[in-house]
C-alpha cells in the first residue's frame, strides 16, 4: 500500500517582516519516515516547523498535514512537538512531572474534561517509556536539563501522536543519554509505527537511526533517503552550506566533510 503524506510542502516561501527566511520549499515526509532535518544556524529550520505546525501562516505556497490545508487542520492531537528551550525550567517552577506530562492530553481530552483513571495509567507509561516514571512527584524545576528533556518528550508522547516533531532535542544532554534518547526515538518509529521529524546537529549519532535527511539553507537543497545523503560530495555540500558540514561517517575513512 503507498504510504500516504502527513506533511507536505507545496512551493512555500516565508518572510519575517523584512527577513526573507524561506524560498520555494516544496517537500513531502511520509508516515512511517524518520526525518533528520539539517541546516547551518539561521537557516529556517525551526521557521520551517512552525509553518509546519500551524505557528506561522505562509507567505505564499500551501502547508497541508495529513492530506488536509494545516490552516483548516483539527487533528492537533496527532501531532506531537517538543520545542527548542523547553528544557529549561527554573528550579521554582510550580508543576509536578505528572502535572506537567497530563497536559499534554489536554489536546486529546479537553480542557474540562474530568480527570479519569486512564488519564493517570496514560501519564504513568508515558514516564516509563522515557525512563522518568520514578520522578512523577518530583518538581519540574527540580530536575536536570537532560532529565526535563525527557518529561517533556513523555508530555508529547502522552497523547498517543502519530507524528513527533523535535527541533534540536538533545542541546544540554551529555553523550550517554543522547545515546538513549536516540534509542528512543528509533524504537518509537520501529515498534510503534511514529513519523518522526527533528532538526539536529547530532548527525553522527543519529545517522544509524533515520531513514531520511533534508538538507536546508532557506531552500530545500537535498531531500532523500539517508545513503543517497551519504553518497553526496564535500563539495555539493559545501556549495550548498558555503562552510564545511560534517558528514555521516559511513564507516569508510576520509568520509567527513
Ligand atoms: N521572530 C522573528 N522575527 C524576525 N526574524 C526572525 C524571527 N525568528 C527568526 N528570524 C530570522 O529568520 C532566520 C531563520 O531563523 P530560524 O530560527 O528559523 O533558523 P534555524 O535554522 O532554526 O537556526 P538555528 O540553527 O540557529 O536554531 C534567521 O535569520 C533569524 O534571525
Amino acid at each position: 500500500m503507498a504510504k500516504q503524506p502527513l506533511i507536505e510542502l507545496q512551493d512555500v516561501s516565508f518572510q519575517y517582516e523584512y527577513t526573507n527566511v524561506l524560498n520555494n520549499i516544496s517537500l513531502e515526509i511520509n508516515e512511517g519516515d524518520f526525518l533528520a532535518l539539517l541546516g547551518p544556524n539561521g537557516s529556517g529550520k525551526s521557521t520551517m516547523l512552525k509553518l509546519i505546525l500551524g505557528l506561522l501562516k505562509p507567505s505564499s505556497g500551501q502547508v497541508k498535514l495529513f492530506g488536509q490545508d494545516a490552516s483548516k487542520f483539527n487533528h492537533r492531537e496527532w501531532i506531537g512537538y517538543v520545542s527548542q528551550k523547553s528544557n529549561s525550567f527554573n528550579s521554582g517552577f510550580p508543576a509536578t512531572v505528572r502535572e506537567v506530562v497530563a497536559s499534554g492530553l489536554v489536546k486529546k481530552l479537553g480542557l474540562f474534561k474530568r480527570k479519569s483513571k486512564n488519564e493517570e495509567k496514560l501519564v504513568v507509561e508515558a514516564l516509563q517509556s522515557v525512563g522518568m516514571e520514578d520522578f512523577i512527584n518530583r518538581n519540574i524545576g527540580e530536575l536536570s536539563g537532560g532529565q526535563q528533556q525527557r518529561v517533556f518528550i513523555a508530555r508529547a508522547l502522552v497523547a498517543e501522536p502519530k507524528l513527533l516533531i523535535l527541533d534540536e532535542p538533545t542541546v544540554g544532554i551529555d553523550y550517554e543519554n543522547v545515546q538513549s534518547f536516540y534509542n528512543l526515538m528509533a524504537h518509537l518509529n520501529k515498534r510503534h509505527d511514529m513519523t518522526l521529524m527533528l532538526v539536529t546537529h547530532d548527525v553522527d549519532i543519529v545517522s544509524s537511526k533515520i531513514s531520511h535527511v533534508a538538507c536546508l539553507n532557506k531552500t530545500i537543497h537535498f531531500h532523500g533517503f539517508k545513503d543517497e545523503y551519504m553518497n553526496l560530495s564535500k563539495d555539493q555540500l559545501n556549495e550548498w552550506y558555503g562552510y564545511s558540514v560534517r558528514k555521516i561517517h559511513n564507516h569508510k575513512e576520509g568520509e567527513q566533510c
